[in-house]
């Protein structure tokens, strides 16, 4: 298979993972948001306040088109991508998929001091969470090769499982 792709929620983990796995593995490390940024000039917050999460979305869609045609590389997507059947057909052809699990008790912490992610500027953000994992989760499931937990994990064990589940992976 030709990259690695992690899906999941915000505050799985899936930049903070992708970018250690690449390291270990010695291959670039791509996040999706990162390139939209570089690309763009403008943070996250900034093209949602701008364009609206449809602009947002478009540029994304975009970005994971372009990136699931790399080869050999790890990619973060935002936890948003898997929305859209288009990115969701894009990420499964683009090799192995790993979602990135955590309980809505862990993204609330691990979300909690940072303020670009627009989509948590409400009044309860563990409803948000939880609203958003009832809608993705499905969607997170049909396209993943693996389901990891990160609950309770430090980010090197979690790197650590996933490597050698992907060794017993069956070929596709
Ligand atoms: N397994 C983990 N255990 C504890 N904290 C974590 C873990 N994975 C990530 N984090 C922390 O959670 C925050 C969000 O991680 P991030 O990689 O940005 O998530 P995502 O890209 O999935 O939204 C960061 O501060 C990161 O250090
Ligand atoms: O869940 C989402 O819809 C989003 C997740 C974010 O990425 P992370 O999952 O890396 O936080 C980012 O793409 C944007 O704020 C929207
Ligand atoms: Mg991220």
């Amino acid at each position: 298979m030709r990259n690695l792709i992690l899906v999941g929620p915000m505050g799985a983990g899936k930049s903070t993972i992708g970018r250690l796995l690449a390291k270990e593995l010695r291959l670039p490390f791509k996040d999706s948001d990162k390139e939209i940024e570089l690309r763009t000039g403008a943070n996250i917050p900034w093209i949602f306040d701008k364009e609206g999460e449809l602009g947002f979305r478009d540029r994304e869609q975009a970005m994971i088109a372009e990136l699931c045609g790399c080869d050999g590389v790890v990619l973060a997507t935002g936890g948003g991508a898997v929305m859209r059947d288009e990115n969701r057909r894009a990420l499964h052809a683009g090799g192995r998929v790993v979602y990135l699990h955590a309980s809505v008790e862990q993204q609330v912490g691990r979300t909690a001091r940072d303020r670009n992610r627009p989509l948590l500027r409400t009044a309860d953000p563990a409803k948000t969470l939880r609203d958003l994992l009832t809608l993705r989760d499905p969607l997170y499931r049909e396209i993943a090769d693996l389901v990891v937990e990160t609950d309770e994990r430090p980010p090197r064990m979690v790197v650590l499982d996933i490597l050698e589940r992907l060794q017993r992976l069956p070929p596709r």
